[in-house]
């Protein structure tokens, strides 16, 4: 396992994570399997890997994959649980997709090509090994299979999707629908204003992932990835509660990041920003008004309270 070098208490954290099998910065009180090796090295670490998970702050992706291109195997397949997408000066670009272009992996040789894991997963409650749900996106159903018999178990429970982009689409949104959450709760609007706003939310979801990718299945939005990860995310997510701290502390996202999540990242306010950039420019901010309401309150001091006036 590759793990982002830093100094913890005066100690490498990779050395911690292989003496004492815990990750006490991100994952502190759980102990991690012994077979789990952390490595610095990215090249070393993907090495002679068939199957490559990546799971970090969609902002790193790029440079990681750069870093490991000349590692890895033709015969290498992957799998992203990241949260998040990118947008070019053409439209949104799923993560997965960048994953390919910058590896630069030969699909026709690769065979087997990336597959999506998403859904109401919140880390240190698997972690606890508390029962969860999640879904893979797949193209081809040999590839979904391979990767459900890697991460399924009774505890974890995996769902298949022919839906690529929509478990993606998914991940990524429900992070801009929990920032409203957030908002809704430093109002103390409650828990019916908060479902009606998770509704709208989700609806916009499903029109944005039409929008751009005509294949997505409105079906991928009642699996774990879709209602149940928007549910979980609005209700226990970080996101939500760095809403929450913009609105009754009034300090600045990353300010509160750094006090609130020691070292770990927000992804919703970025992609709030990418998604409301990219509607900009297809002229297309009028049939997002939800999303567009919370851009502006987290970025262009709109007053909170238009989280429920604008609906
Ligand atoms: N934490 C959670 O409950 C869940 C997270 N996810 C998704 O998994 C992905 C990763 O999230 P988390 O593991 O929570 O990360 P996180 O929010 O804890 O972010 C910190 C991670 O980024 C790494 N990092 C810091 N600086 C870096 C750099 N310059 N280059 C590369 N890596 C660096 C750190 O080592 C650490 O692993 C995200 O897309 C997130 O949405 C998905 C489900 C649940
Ligand atoms: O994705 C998550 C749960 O499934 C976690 O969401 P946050 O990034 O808001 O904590």
């Amino acid at each position: 396992m590759w793990v982002y070098e830093e100094v913890v208490n005066g100690q490498k954290l990779t050395e911690i994570i292989n003496t004492q099998h815990e990750n006490i910065k991100y994952l502190p009180g759980y102990k991690l399997p012994e077979n789990i090796v952390a490595v610095p090295d990215i090249v070393e670490a993907v090495k002679g890997a068939t199957v490559l998970v990546f799971v970090v702050p969609h902002q790193f992706i790029r440079n990681l994959c750069k870093q490991m291109k000349s590692a890895i195997s033709k015969r290498c397949r992957g799998i992203s649980l990241i949260k998040g997408i990118d947008f070019n000066e053409s439209g949104p670009l799923l993560i997965t997709d960048i994953i390919k272009s910058e590896l630069n992996i030969p699909i026709s040789e690769l065979n087997i090509p990336m597959c999506a894991l998403s859904g109401a997963n919140i880390a240190n409650e698997i972690a606890a090994e508390k029962f969860c749900e999640t879904t893979i996106g797949y193209e081809n159903q040999e590839d979904g299979e391979l990767m459900k018999e890697l991460f399924h178990d009774d505890m974890f429970r995996v769902g298949l999707v022919k839906d690529v982009p929509g478990v993606q689409v998914c991940g990524a949104l429900k992070n801009v629908i929990a920032l409203g959450a957030g908002f809704c709760d430093a109002l103390e609007m409650g828990n019916n204003t908060k479902s009606a706003l998770m509704r709208i939310g989700l609806i916009e979801m499903q029109r944005f992932a039409k929008k751009y990718y005509s294949n997505v299945k409105l079906e991928t939005f009642m699996e774990s990835c879709g209602v149940a990860d928007l549910i979980t995310t609005c209700y226990g997510g970080r996101n939500r509660k760095c809403a929450e701290a913009f609105i009754t502390t009034k300090k600045p996202w990353h300010v509160l990041e750094e006090e609130l999540l020691n070292g770990q990242k927000l992804q919703g306010t970025t992609t709030a920003k990418d998604v409301y950039l990219t509607l900009k420019k297809d002229n297309a901010l009028e049939e997002f008004p939800h999303m567009v309401t919370i851009y502006r309150i987290a970025f262009e001091g709109l007053p909170v309270e238009r989280i429920v006036l604008d609906i």
